[in-house]
């Protein structure tokens, strides 16, 4: 590599160093990382906070012609916890191992993007472009536990209002094979809390109407309809993305003692609690339905809390997709700008989990999820989570493309 590229693996190692984990991000020490960033590379920056102590730092660099929609790249600053004992190497020491492989939480989720487009900027300046629409860089807060304090208020924002975004590049996911990966719309997150009630009793006794049985009935109902939807993942020709997913992530019931549960009780009250996904398109009312008559009707002693967690359609009512065709011209230039910079392209996809990107979708701004990682496992969320040199620096040249080619997309073409 050359001296350039060294220092650009360093300013990543060091964003990765910065603790940013949930649940106690260090917000204070990532801005501080990135304002001085932005102004080493000579971006304008603002600090919006839409709740204390979270900040999210917006970078710009006009374009020639402010007045056409811009062009703006979205990362979070937050991580999910690790568990160190698990890791090969300390989770934030960011130890860079002789095959390049950088080892950290958040190298692939998502800081890698972040000092990513801020490279390719950094590289653009230098070469002396200029960009026709304005470049905009927003690193955002809590995308992991949501984003409502996030992207959430700042894509409502009078603040972002005024960016006039046309067009939103996001996270997407790393791939094992040398096709790019890139993703059109992301599954809804659902959460569903099931409550049971029933008759308390001697645990020697078998009778009907228990709260434990009523629950039992509902994990029973859901499991069913879990299969039916993993049936067609195993079976049939959909993606794990294009069904409805629904996983038990905690059950809540018994009556403690001391040692652990008292175990000759059976307990009058019972709760289990799923995490559901919906593809853009799954019939919503259809699943509600299915909720409150089958998964947990009232008549067996059941009630339920549904909740949804950010919008499931944009603005005009639509599902929140965006198109993958030549009907959508930053599609065409992003895919133009991959091949250019002698990358392949897998098929969209939609995400199976879900990003900031939907609020995006929501104001009706075409987004993709896009990371520049190939022929790389995807060790999102998981132990020993690594990106390697090569393939980051490879990314920076691929932003270059792909930013330079969109800022530079044509009034006319829109
Ligand atoms: C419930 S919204 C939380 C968003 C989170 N994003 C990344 O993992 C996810 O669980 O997909
Ligand atoms: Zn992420
Ligand atoms: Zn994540």
């Amino acid at each position: 590599f050359t001296p350039q590229e060294e220092e650009q693996i360093e300013r990543f190692q060091r964003y990765l160093r910065i603790r940013t984990a949930h649940p106690d991000p260090d917000y204070a020490a990532a801005a501080a990382f990135l304002l001085a960033e932005a102004r080493s590379i000579g971006l304008r920056a603002v600090v919006l906070e839409f709740a204390p102590g979270k900040p999210l730092i917006l970078l710009s660099w006009p374009g020639s012609n402010t007045s056409l929609p811009s062009l703006l790249l979205n990362s979070h600053i937050d991580s999910v916890p690790a568990e160190p004992s698990r890791w090969l190497h300390p989770p934030f020491a960011a130890v860079r191992d002789a095959a390049g492989r950088i080892f950290a939480r958040g190298a692939q989720d998502d800081k890698c993007i972040a000092v990513q487009y801020l490279e390719a900027l950094r590289n653009l300046k230098d070469s002396g472009f200029t960009p026709l629409r304005s470049i905009h860089v927003s690193l955002v807060p809590d995308e992991e536990i949501g984003g409502a304090d996030g992207a959430a208020k700042f894509s409502a924002s009078e603040q972002f209002r005024e960016l006039n975004v046309g067009f939103v590049l996001d996270e997407g996911q790393a791939s094992p094979t040398d096709e790019f990966r890139v993703f059109y719309a992301d599954r809804s997150p659902w959460s569903l809390i099931v409550r049971a009630v029933g008759a308390p009793g001697h645990g020697s006794r078998m009778y009907d109407g228990g709260a434990m049985e009523n629950l039992m009935d509902c994990v029973e109902a859901v499991a069913k309809f879990r299969e039916s939807q993993f049936d067609q993942v195993k079976y049939g020709s959909k993606a794990n993305s294009e069904v409805i997913s629904v996983n038990p992530v905690y059950m809540k019931a018994g009556t403690p003692s001391p040692t652990g549960f008292v175990m000759n009780m059976q307990p009058s009250e019972a709760e289990v609690g799923f995490d559901l996904r919906l593809p853009p398109t799954a019939d919503i009312d259809l699943l509600k339905k299915r909720i409150s008559e089958e998964w947990a009707p009232t008549i067996k002693n059941m009630t339920h809390q549904l909740i949804q967690k950010g919008p499931t359609r944009d603005n005009k009512g639509r599902p929140l997709a965006t198109p993958t065709d030549d009907s959508n011209p930053w599609w065409s230039a992003f895919k133009q700008a991959i091949l250019a910079s002698g990358g392949k392209l897998a098929k969209p996809e939609i995400l199976s989990s879900t990003t900031d990107a939907r609020f995006m979708r929501q104001m009706g701004i075409p987004t993709l999820g896009f990371s520049p990682m190939a022929n790389t496992p995807i060790l999102l969320h998981d132990h020993n989570e690594f990106l390697k040199d090569s393939v980051f620096l490879r990314g920076i040249k691929v932003y270059e493309h792909v930013i330079g080619d969109l800022c530079s997309l044509p009034e006319t073409s829109l």
